[in-house]
């Protein structure tokens, strides 16, 4: 026992020695993992492995590790860890991750390790094995991470790294997830569980509508030059009565990860990504985020090829809340004989701080509960899980719909009875949607491909134009902006982030610049993924949104900026 320990103490020193932590970095697991210049995160990434590896050995099943860094720039990378669940890790255990990050020499790190393993009551030494799956986007510097990922998740002994290779964010926490169940995991068994399940919802859409002229079966999406193109482009066979066009594949490779293109710039700036233009006007429009695990969709608009008409996330979850209440109200109406069991649940929708005001008025409106957490699927996923169905969705088009397990073994029964004594009727069609919903949309986090594919499914199904999802609700003008500053670390917020607590003073400046507009809405947090402070307002008309961000800005410049002129963008 003893030589086994000594064995694995040397193994992970002189692993931990060929990554040395980079002069003067700290590295802090934010929104959505670890994210740096790509080439300074080798050490990081290094030690995440470590981290994937014990957290594998704790919950005796398979984690994953993806190095991605999204939306950011093409320089940039990252990586997180997948909990068995497909989930992202625990949030517990973060200090420990940046703890052991941020380490200054690998003789402390081995130190921390050994520590935490026995407060975790892990054993090491190889008595028991590790599973990881590992995945990266298209990212150049995503190469030689995934080999320092290799080495920490190797530095544990009896630990094993399955390379998933070049695959998008949602790919590789489904792959986990699944791994998890025992259930097969390769991407041709993802792309068959979509495919599939896509095409039974397009055979229970109402008759006559699926014919129907009005509907243009055509849909261009623009890849951000990023892994989600390319899946798109080999998922696409795979499907019928879809015409999809992709643009900005990183297989075209012609520009630049997430530059002028993608979900981010597109919701952000409310602009065409390129290679959109207008030749385009007035077709059905989607854009994914660099590892596509966001989704908008948007509409060149008439007057201006460069400006659209956006649908964020919000109401990418206003189109799915209304479709599954309605399937819902199907199937609980009794029948003439009033026979029908009503299948109860509790259903719940998630958003953050970000969400359009009037996109929670609708979704309240539905009759739904509407809860708010803090940015960062972390938060919304926790609290989706809550529910029979949770719907949880940020604005820039991240999100998915959670379904219990209690639910959908009641609603597999529901159906098997109705298959039995009322084949075929609307209850019986509408719990086979609601299951074929549960096996598109992707359980362990948003996708952007499954939400692609549930949105065309339900517009068909409701024989819905662009327009008429538009027009469910008329979004409130919003305004986002960053300022840069000193610490950004100095902004502490509460209330799921709605309220500044410190700097002292920054939150009645905010509430005296908000209360001039009409509808007025503002506040500012810390970026988890960016150095900087974020800015959003919402107002009742573009200008006064506009204005209330500006002069917000200010404010956090005037209380927080460096003494040099600011930067606001
Ligand atoms: C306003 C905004 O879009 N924030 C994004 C962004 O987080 P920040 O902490 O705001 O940088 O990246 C996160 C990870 O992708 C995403 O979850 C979140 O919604
Ligand atoms: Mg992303």
């Amino acid at each position: 026992m003893e030589s086994m320990m000594a064995e694995q103490h040397s193994l992970l020193l002189n692993s931990a020695r060929l990554f040395p932590l980079p002069h003067g970095m700290i590295f802090s697991y934010g929104t959505a993992g670890f994210r740096a210049d790509g080439s300074k995160l080798l050490s990081t990434v290094f030690r995440a492995g470590v981290l994937a590896a014990l957290r594998s050995l704790r919950t005796g099943s398979t984690v994953g590790l993806m190095i991605t860094a999204s939306h950011n720039p093409i320089g940039d990378n990252g990586i997180k860890i997948a909990d068995p669940d497909g989930g992202m890790m625990t949030q517990d255990w973060e200090p420990s991750a940046e703890a052991l990050a941020n380490a200054p020499d690998p003789q402390s790190f081995v130190e921390l390790v050994f520590s935490f393993a026995k407060e975790e009551g892990i054993s090491l030494g190889g008595e028991r094995s590790a599973e990881i799956l590992l995945g990266r986007d298209t990212r150049p510097t995503g190469e030689a991470l995934l080999q320092a990922a290799k080495q920490g998740i190797e530095a544990i002994v009896g630990s094993v790294a399955l390379d998933m290779g070049v695959v998008t964010t949602p790919q590789l926490h489904w792959m986990v997830r699944r791994k998890n169940m025992g259930v097969r995991t390769s991407e041709n068994d993802y792309f068959m569980q979509l495919s599939e399940s896509f095409r039974c919802l397009m055979n229970l859409c109402p008759k006559g509508i699926e014919t129907n002229g009005s509907i243009d079966s055509r849909l261009i999406v623009d890849g951000a030059n990023g892994v989600g193109g390319d899946k798109l482009e080999q998922l696409k066979k795979l499907l019928l009565g879809l015409n999809i066009q992709v643009r900005n594949s990183s297989k075209h490779g012609q520009g630049i990860l997430n530059e002028g293109v993608g979900a981010d710039y597109v919701q952000k700036g409310r602009v065409s990504p390129c290679c959109f233009g207008p030749k385009d006007i007035g077709l059905r429009c989607a854009s994914f985020d660099g590892d596509a695990d966001r989704l908008v969709y948007f509409r060149i608009s008439e007057a201006n090829s460069n400006s659209i008409d956006l649908v964020d996330g919000d109401k990418i979850l206003s189109l799915f809340a209304l479709f599954m209440k309605e399937q819902l109200q199907i199937l609980n109406k009794s029948d003439s004989q009033g026979l029908n069991d009503v299948l109860i649940s509790r259903v719940g929708v998630v958003q953050t701080a970000y969400a359009n005001g009037a996109s929670t008025d609708y979704l309240k409106k539905l009759g739904l509960e509407v809860a708010v957490t803090p940015t960062g699927v972390k938060y919304l996923h926790k609290k989706a899980a809550e529910y029979d169905i949770g719907f949880y969705f940020e604005a820039n088009g991240h999100g998915t719909i959670l379904f219990s397990e209690d639910f959908l073994i009641k609603l597999q029964g529901k159906s098997n009875d109705l298959a039995f004594s009322n084949a075929g009727s609307e209850s019986h069609k509408a719990a086979l949607r609601l299951l074929a919903v549960s096996k598109l949309i992707n359980q362990a986090v948003g996708d952007a491909l499954s939400g692609l594919l549930l949105v065309e499914a339900v517009l068909q199904y409701m024989g819905w134009s662009l327009q008429n999802w538009i027009e469910l609700y008329d979004d409130l003008p919003s305004r986002q902006l960053k300022v840069k500053v000193a610490d950004r670390s100095a902004v502490i917020t509460t209330n799921a982030e709605t309220q500044v607590l410190q700097p002292y003073g920054l939150q009645e400046a905010i509430d005296f610049e908000t209360g001039k507009y009409h509808r007025g809405r503002c506040f500012v947090r810390p970026s988890g993924t960016e150095d900087i402070i974020r800015v959003y307002a919402e107002a009742s008309s573009q200008e006064a949104a506009d204005s209330l961000a500006r002069s917000v800005s200010h404010h956090v410049d005037r209380f927080l900026g460096f003494k040099t002129p600011h930067h606001l963008t």
